[in-house]
C-alpha cells in the first residue's frame, strides 16, 4: 500500500473582510457586516482544506479592510516573518477584505523575508450569500500556499480561480466576483482541477531580494495621496504638508501631468524635504521619468507603472532608508 502523500503545513492568518462577513439573508450582497466570522469557522466551513494541507488558523485582526493601517501592516508582516522562519510552516494564507487587499499584498511583497508562499485571499460576497465566493477562494488559496510551484514567486493573490502578483493586481469592480484583475501586465496563472498553473513571473524584485527591513520598525513615515482632476488647486496638498507628510503621491491626470497651479506648492514641499512621486490616476501605463515634468530639475520621482496606492507603500518603505530622490527613483524601477 502506497503511503499517503505528505501534506504541507499552512497557517491561515485571518484579518476580517467580506470573506468573514454575514448578511441578513442569502440574497444580501451589499449592506452586510464584514468581519464577523472567526477563523475557526472559516476553516470548518471548508472541510476540503484538510485534503490539501494541514491547516492551522490565527485571528490576527477582525476588521473591514478600509480600516487597515500602517500599524496593522507592521504587525502582520512581523507575524508572517516569524511564522515563515519556522521549519514547521510551509506557507501562509491571509484572509482579507478586498478594498485594500492589493495594498497589503504589495506591502508584504516588499518586506517578507522568505521564499515560502504567501497568498492573500478575500471574497466579494459575504459567507451567507447564494454563490458565496469565499469558500472556493479559500480552498484555492490554501492549495496554492501548499504548492511547491508557488515557492519564490513573491506574494500572490488568489481570487476567482486566478493567480495574481501582488505588485500588479487591482480591485477593478466595486462588487462582482471577478473584480481582481491584472489588466494589462497579465496575471500569473490559474487554479483548476486542484492544481495551480503558472504562465508568467513578475520581473520585479520582491521578498528575499528587497532592501527593506521592518523587523525593528514601530511606525512608517507619513505619505499621502493627492488626486488630480480638472480645476485642481494646491489646497489638499498644502494641508497634507502642514499635517507633516514626508512624502506625497501625486495621482495626476493622464501620464502624470502636473497642473500649473499645483507645481509651486509641490516644488516648495520638495525643497523642504518632502519627496514627491508623480503617479497617474488612469490605472494602466507608464509614468515616465522626465516625461510630463522635468523630474531632474524638480527633484521629483516618477512612479513608473505603480498605481497611486501602491506607490504610497513603496515610498513609505523607501523613506525608511533615504530621502534622496535619485535613490528612490532607482527603487521605483526595481520593485
Ligand atoms: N468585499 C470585501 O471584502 C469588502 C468588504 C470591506 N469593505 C473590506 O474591504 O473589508
Amino acid at each position: 500500500e502506497a503511503a499517503a502523500p505528505k501534506l504541507g503545513n499552512v497557517t491561515i492568518l485571518a484579518t476580517g473582510g467580506t470573506i468573514a462577513g454575514t448578511g441578513a439573508s442569502s440574497t444580501t450582497t451589499i449592506g452586510y457586516t464584514a468581519a464577523t466570522v472567526g477563523v475557526e469557522r472559516l476553516i470548518q466551513a471548508v472541510p476540503e482544506l484538510a485534503k490539501v494541507a494541514n491547516v492551522t488558523g490565527e485571528q490576527v485582526f477582525q476588521i473591514a479592510s478600509e480600516n487597515m493601517s500602517n500599524e496593522h501592516w507592521l504587525t502582520l508582516a512581523k507575524r508572517v516573518n516569524v511564522l515563515l522562519a519556522q521549519s514547521n510552516v510551509d506557507g501562509i494564507v491571509i484572509t482579507h477584505g478586498t478594498d485594500t487587499l492589493e495594498e497589503t499584498a504589495y506591502f508584504l511583497d516588499l518586506v517578507v523575508k522568505s521564499k515560502k508562499p504567501v497568498v492573500l485571499v478575500g471574497a466579494m460576497r459575504p459567507s451567507t450569500a447564494l454563490s458565496a465566493d469565499g469558500p472556493l477562494n479559500l480552498y484555492n488559496a490554501v492549495l496554492l500556499a501548499a504548492s511547491a510551484d508557488a515557492v519564490g514567486k513573491g506574494v500572490l493573490v488568489a481570487m476567482n480561480d486566478q493567480i495574481h502578483a501582488a505588485r500588479d493586481v487591482s480591485k477593478t469592480n466595486t462588487s462582482t466576483p471577478d473584480s481582481f484583475k491584472t489588466t494589462e501586465l497579465g496575471m500569473l496563472g490559474y487554479i483548476q482541477g486542484n492544481k495551480p498553473y503558472f504562465y508568467h513571473v513578475s520581473s520585479r524584485k520582491h521578498t528575499t531580494d528587497t532592501e527593506f527591513d521592518i523587523s525593528n520598525l514601530q511606525s512608517l513615515p507619513q505619505v499621502d495621496i493627492v488626486y488630480g482632476y480638472a480645476n485642481m488647486g494646491p489646497a489638499a496638498l498644502n494641508a497634507f504638508i502642514a499635517a507633516g507628510a514626508k512624502g506625497i503621491i501625486h495621482a495626476g491626470v493622464g501620464d502624470g501631468s502636473l497642473a500649473h497651479k499645483v507645481v509651486p506648492s509641490l516644488s516648495a514641499a520638495r525643497k523642504q524635504g518632502t519627496v514627491i512621486v508623480r503617479a497617474s490616476r488612469v490605472g494602466q501605463g507608464i509614468v515616465a521619468r522626465n516625461g510630463e515634468a522635468n523630474d531632474d530639475e524638480l527633484d521629483f520621482v516618477a512612479a513608473d507603472t505603480l498605481n497611486p496606492q501602491k506607490a504610497r507603500i513603496l515610498l513609505m518603505l523607501a523613506l525608511t532608508k533615504t530621502g534622496n530622490s535619485k535613490e528612490i527613483q532607482r527603487m521605483f524601477y526595481t520593485y
